[in-house]
């Protein structure tokens, strides 16, 4: 009883909040050394796998009854961003609990929350005498936060992954400011694009065309014309926030370099933009790549251009890597109602506006859902003072306890064996 004390299980909750997995220098041995001490506390089958040296994935495995069936996957990532200490109310790694029962930490909300939620709701069956009919994984990978190459990428493709029979995959989604939580069958793709303009360089006080800086100011103002297009049909409400390019300038380089700042009499010869753009699963990406080659860095304005990253987001037929949120896909259908049961509410099927892990699932054919059981709470991923209420995380405990009954214990054969033996 007292494991599952209130207290000990935001302890817990803490205890992984306070090691310090941030980028750029992530510490996987101390997070791995601390899921394994879980995993056995619980009596789960664990191992580490390192598909790329240092760079551990912990798979737990809790057997179900009927083991050939597909298998659910609980997946999380354990890295976070960087925090600016300085900038926080409190140390980013302390997992401070304020008066009002917000823990403050980098990764409290994206997305240590859900992962030990998962590991929570687990404890909490088991000690009810739940006996899984499908056997669950829970995953906890490395390196989402910079592209997931040597992570889910690696992992997704892997032997070890192949012979687990997925059926389906739980990823984070999005905290909701009102009581519905969110949940996500797409992502957008990342496409991050620099463009360079070359020119003649010169001096400040002339007024000639066809310097870099002009060149491209021009694809700017046209990028920046494109951008409120795209705002626009988000403010009339005629599209959500998931089904439009969005393109930020992320970074500006150019200017001659001088002991004081720059030299402020010489136009330069060369000026770099870079952007994040992303893309909507069933964007036409065709025009979008010849907007970029004709109309944001033309060879015939001295510009080109380079992809930081460019994902399509299809799976190997060439189709939108999507999730179906139709009768097809019990999955969907099957967390709705797990929500409702426990007492929430799901809100419409959403398209992720950035990236996760779960693409790389989608574009093998493997239906995967973007969820973090956040409501009532900012989205402050990647933000100063991240936080997350411990009344939220304890309710999202038992949002996935739901779940987890409901996905374990559905049949092959469309139907919900718990619901059955209920009635
Ligand atoms: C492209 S890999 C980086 C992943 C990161 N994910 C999130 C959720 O912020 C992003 O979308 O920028
Ligand atoms: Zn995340
Ligand atoms: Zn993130």
């Amino acid at each position: 009883a007292s494991e599952s004390s209130e207290s000990n299980i935001i302890s817990r909750f803490q205890q992984f909040l306070q090691i310090k997995t941030n980028h750029p220098t992530p510490n996987y041995t101390q997070s791995s050394d601390f899921l394994t001490s879980q995993a056995k506390s619980l009596s789960l089958h664990s191992q580490t796998i390192e598909l790329v040296p240092g760079k551990p994935l912990v798979l737990l495995k809790w057997t179900g009854t009927s083991p050939e069936l597909p298998a659910i996957m609980l997946y999380s990532h354990t890295d976070v961003v960087p925090a600016e200490q300085d900038k926080w109310d409190h140390p980013p790694f302390e997992a401070h609990v304020d008066s009002e029962g917000r823990i403050y930490a980098r990764g409290s909300q994206d997305m240590k929350c859900v992962g030990m939620q998962y590991l929570e709701a687990v404890r909490k069956l088991k000690q009810w005498g739940f006996q899984p009919k499908r056997t669950i994984y829970l995953a906890f990978a490395p390196d989402e936060e910079i592209g997931g190459h040597d992570g889910a990428e690696k992992f997704s493709l892997s032997r070890v992954f192949q012979d687990l029979n997925v059926g389906i995959v739980l990823d984070e989604g999005l905290p909701s400011l009102d009581d519905h939580y969110r949940a996500f069958y797409a992502e957008r793709s990342p496409w991050w694009l620099v463009i360079k303009a070359v020119g003649i360089p010169g001096h400040g006080a002339k007024l000639y065309d066809n310097s870099a800086m002009e060149n491209l100011l021009k694809s700017i103002e046209s990028i920046r014309r494109y951008r409120a297009s795209q705002s626009d049909l988000i403010k009339a409400g005629l599209k959500a926030v998931g089904e439009v390019v969005s393109i930020n300038t992320v970074f500006l380089k150019s200017g001659t370099p001088s002991p004081t700042g720059f030299v402020m009499n010489l136009q330069p010869s060369e000026a770099e933009a870079g952007f994040d753009i992303r893309v909507p699963p069933t964007a036409d990406t065709e025009s979008l790549e010849r907007r970029i080659a004709e109309e944001w860095a033309p060879t015939w304005r001295n510009m080109s251009f380079i992809f930081k990253q460019k994902m399509y987001g299809r799976d190997a037929s060439g189709k939108p890597a999507v999730t179906k949120t139709d009768s097809s896909n019990p999955w969907w259908a099957l967390l709705e109602n797990a929500v409702q049961e426990a007492g929430g509410k799901l809100g419409k099927p959403e398209i992720f506006p950035a990236s996760t892990d779960a693409r790389y699932f989608r574009s093998l054919g493997f239906p995967a859902i973007g969820f973090s059981p956040i409501a009532n709470t900012p989205d402050l991923l990647h933000d100063h003072n991240e936080y997350l209420h411990k009344d939220e995380y304890l309710k999202g405990i038992k949002i996935y306890e739901s779940i987890i009954k409901a996905y374990a214990s559905y049949d092959e054969h469309g139907k919900d064996e718990r619901s059955k033996d209920e009635l």
